[in-house]
């Protein structure tokens, strides 16, 4: 895999249980670090080989026996962490899981681990890259099919493939402007730095691409569909109709509905989020007015507005950049006048309910975009935005003729930006944000 530029070799032999907690039929305790071989020996009085399970009697230091369960041993550097590790495969009993764990921490050099710590040792000892690690983090919280899908991508290094080809292409630019650069005074051989505008432009090009795709965090984060209109048109019941359940209050008295109500659901494998909202209209009623105000400005900032009125009216708030389907509901009731516009639903009598399933699936897969979108996070994004401007001012620079020097060192900024994307290099802290948010025992 990715060799990382940070080396770093722990002391500490950390522990943990790597299965879910609570009733199970087996449970997983993983040890990594320089008295990994140690412990295999103590625990399970055998001399470990790397890859063979072995079924042992593991006993704590008192000689009792723990449980009788299979043990594996992965030598370094040839472990999930790139450091000696053992495994214990044993039954899953709190109290079994209990026993090893109590034994383990009295062992002398090791420690329970912090969360995240197998995978930041991976990621220290170069087994994997920033991106491989917060895919696994995606891995394990994926909920739906697309979710799994694209946690796998990056995982097998669609997104580390992709930069390492930029930072490939803009080494091999600055190649060329070093080159040329060294041989500055003897004018025969200079010219080099003309090559390197082609490779420069290419990665330009290629990065506004994908800072033009929001779909891969859309599948990662969901889709946000705002249902708005005017008061008694219906949202909250179309909501409830969705959910399959009351979630909001539904009543024939206009302005029901004050407070937002978000509801979760899947259509076709992307995470959806529909919210319901204030109907809007002026009144003079001042907590009314609040959810209608609030309602204006969720409708601002989603990804698609629902906009339902029996009447088929336009949508008469702002909408952003958000996708707008616009209904007639109540169809069933309301004689629908012939100017209006939109999708003539009823959800009483399921009137164009399968279209607007079909239409909402269809725009929602749309805006998530499963092919060819890599940036699953905002992190990628601020990394390539940081990038962009280096590489705007490389290209200007080379293409009025000016100073190469600066062409080069513009080069270098913008690589940095995809080694601190890559996380080879960049902030600890950010390391810390993101194992922070792992389980403990990955
Ligand atoms: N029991 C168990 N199951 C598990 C894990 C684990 O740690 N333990 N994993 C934990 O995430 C995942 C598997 N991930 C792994 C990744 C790399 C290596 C490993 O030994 N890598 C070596 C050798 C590679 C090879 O033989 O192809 C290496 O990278 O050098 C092992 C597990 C899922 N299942
Ligand atoms: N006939 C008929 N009545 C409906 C339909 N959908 C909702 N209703 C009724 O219309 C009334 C208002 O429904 P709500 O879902 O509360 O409307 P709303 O848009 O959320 O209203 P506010 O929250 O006040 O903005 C209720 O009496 C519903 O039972 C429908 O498809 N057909
Ligand atoms: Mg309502």
């Amino acid at each position: 895999m990715t060799a990382s530029a940070r080396h770093a070799f722990s002391d500490d032999t950390i522990f943990a249980l790597s299965s879910g907690a609570g009733r199970a039929a087996l449970a997983v305790i993983r040890v990594s670090g320089p008295e990994a071989a140690a412990v295999v020996r103590t625990v399970a009085g055998l001399q470990p080989r790397a890859r063979v399970a072995a079924l042992r009697p593991l006993n704590d230091q008192a000689g009792q026996l723990i449980d009788r369960g299979l043990v594996l041993f992965f030598e370094a550097p040839a472990s999930f962490t790139g450091e000696d590790v053992a495994e214990f495969q044993i039954h899953g009993g709190q109290a079994v899981v209990a026993g090893l764990l109590r034994t383990l921490g009295q062992l002398p050099g090791l420690r329970p681990a912090r969360p995240g710590e197998f995978t930041r040792r991976a990621l220290l000892n170069g087994k994997l890259d920033l991106t491989q690690a917060e895919a696994i983090a995606d891995l394990i919280d994926s909920e739906t099919e697309q979710q799994r899908l694209q946690a796998l991508r990056q995982f097998d290094g669609a997104l580390s493939e992709r930069v390492g080809s930029w930072k490939d292409a803009l080494t091999e630019a600055l190649a060329l402007i070093e080159a040329d650069l060294d041989f500055s005074d003897e004018a025969d051989v200079s010219g080099s730095a003309n090559q390197a505008e082609a490779p420069l432009a290419r990665v330009h090009a290629d990065i506004k691409v994908q800072l033009g795709f929001h779909g891969a965090e859309r599948i990662r984060d969901g889709v946000t569909v705002v249902v708005a209109g005017p008061p008694n048109a219906g949202k909250s019941t179309l909501l409830n109709w969705w959910a399959g359940r009351d979630a909001a209050i539904v009543t024939e008295i206009p302005g029901t509905t004050r407070d937002f109500v978000e509801v979760d659901i899947e259509l076709d494998g992307i995470p959806v989020r529909l919210v319901d909202t204030a109907g809007l209209r002026d009144t003079a009623d001042p907590v009314e007015r609040i959810g209608v105000e609030r309602a204006r400005q969720r409708a601002q900032s989603t990804d698609i507005v629902l906009w339902l009125d029996p009447d088929g009216s336009e949508p008469n708030v702002p909408t952003g950049s958000a996708v707008v389907i616009p209904l007639r509901s109540k169809s069933d009731s309301v004689t629908t006048l012939s100017a209006g516009s939109g999708l003539c639903i009823s959800v009483l009598t399921g009137r164009g309910m399968d279209e607007l399933r079909a239409n909402l699936s269809e725009q929602v897969r749309r805006l998530a975009n499963p092919e060819g979108a890599l940036l699953t996070r905002a992190r990628h994004r601020v990394a390539l935005e940081s990038a962009r401007p280096h590489l705007d001012q490389a290209l200007a620079t080379l293409r009025v003729g000016g100073p190469l020097e600066f062409v080069a060192e513009d080069i270098r900024l913008a690589l940095r930006a995809l080694d601190e994307l890559l996380g080879f290099v960049g902030p600890e802290d950010v390391l810390d944000r993101l194992f922070a948010s792992f389980c403990i025992g990955k």
